[in-house]
């Protein structure tokens, strides 16, 4: 049967996970129809797949992730995967932070195909030793990095100005400041008192201040652009999740070696949690509803999860594999994941769709970025203008 799968895959090492699927798939006589939708985080991605289901053309497959799989569930668009659930048993495979998320009303109408950890700080080792600077562990660390940095000739932070970017470096900040508990209290619960309080204000100037280590030509820059000047030496670090290593890994670099990881600065007790999932909308054509489960089966499968989660920086969905393939970075992503479980410090990145309703997230978007990008802008008054859209859209 055909698939065809709408996603936003289209980095150097998004395109190179993405293709495991395809070849995939291809193995087992299906024909994927690749529908790839350019724009990091996916904003684009999600407006063009509402104008296609909306005119009854949806694909078969998409990128859907998070809240946003409930409110297309509500629609009635999604068709479900129970059968290759429970042939494959994803009850007792995933862990349930990751299972609950794929079901609609009971029933799995979603696929996991990763675990992305968001609030991570990536840099380069010889700009660092060349600049006599240690790989930061706190914000008074990485401020303290600009002054011998930029004497030396280096940008700090490699960042990109799109309004998801400044949202995910926002939300590192967020975390740094207040901690998980905060976090979960003003950017997945938008609890009024936390969103516009005391402590947001002082993180919202934390992350303004972020700019000074930014360098003048960051507006709109794509995210893994500001990635490859962490490769080529030009920046020393960048804030971003761990697709960024999906492209350290496709310029053949090695972990701990040519490039570092770290979570990002005073956010070790935290992992935010961004994951990948295909949802499947409703088909009537026998084939292409075969196809489909196939698809489901293929990504859960050891051979899909190894193979695509080593190209696109991730960690597989079910933590039952043998991870000796994967790299430092990876080991201890999954390390952290399960020790954060565990002492509660697992956190649905709000910037990557996971915590709260797309409506919600694109108003908060708008706030943040504004914010950064207007230096008249007080942190009170974005503060203040967060609690006013959330409570205008709940
Ligand atoms: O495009 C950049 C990133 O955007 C989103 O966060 C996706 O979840 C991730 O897979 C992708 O790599």
């Amino acid at each position: 049967g055909d698939v065809e799968v709408l996603h936003w895959w289209t980095s150097g090492g998004e395109a190179r996970a993405a293709n495991v699927l395809k070849e995939l798939m291809e193995a087992e006589g299906h024909t994927w129809e690749d529908f790839a939708v350019a724009g990091g985080g996916g904003e684009t991605a999600m407006t063009v797949l509402k104008s296609r289901a909306m005119s009854g053309n949806p694909p078969s497959a998409a990128q859907i992730k998070g809240p946003e799989i409930q409110e297309w569930g509500e629609l009635g668009l999604l068709g479900d995967l129970d059968a290759v659930a429970e042939a494959q048993d994803w009850q007792a495979l995933l862990p349930e932070t990751v299972a609950e998320v794929m079901r609609h009303d009971g029933h799995y109408v979603a696929v996991p195909v990763n675990v992305h950890r968001v609030n991570w700080l990536w840099a380069n080792p010889e700009v660092l030793e060349d600049a006599g600077v240690e790989m930061p562990t706190t914000l008074d660390e990485l401020f303290a990095a600009e002054e011998p940095l930029r004497a030396a000739g280096y940008i700090p932070l490699a960042h990109g100005g799109q309004a998801w970017q400044d949202a995910t470096i926002f939300e590192d900040i967020v975390l740094a400041e207040g901690g998980s508990d905060f976090y979960r209290r003003a950017l997945v619960e938008l609890d009024p008192d936390a969103l516009g309080g005391e402590q947001m204000v002082e993180a919202l100037s934390t992350f303004k201040r972020l700019r000074e280590l930014m360098d003048d030509d960051m507006s709109g820059r794509d995210w893994n652009i500001a990635t490859s000047m962490v490769i080529e030496g030009d920046a020393a670090m960048q804030l971003m999740g761990d697709w960024a290593k999906g492209e350290f890994t496709a310029a053949g670099l090695t972990a701990g070696e040519d490039y570092l990881c770290a979570p990002a600065p005073g956010t070790a007790s935290v992992f935010t949690f961004n994951i990948d999932s295909l949802a499947m909308f409703r088909v009537s054509d026998e084939a292409d509803r075969e196809a489909q489960q196939d698809l489901a089966r293929l990504v859960l499968e050891p051979t899909f999860q190894e193979a695509f989660n080593l190209a696109k920086g991730s960690i597989p969905a079910r933590p039952d594999l043998d991870m000796s393939e994967f790299d430092r970075c990876a080991q201890q992503s999954l390390a952290d994941f399960q020790r954060t479980a565990e002492e509660g410090g697992l956190v649905p990145s709000m910037a990557h769709g996971m915590a709260v309703p797309a409506a919600v997230q694109g108003a908060i978007f708008d706030v943040v970025t504004n914010y950064f990008n207007d230096s008249d802008m007080e942190a009170e008054e974005a503060a203040q203008r967060m609690v006013n859209t959330a409570q205008a859209i709940l």
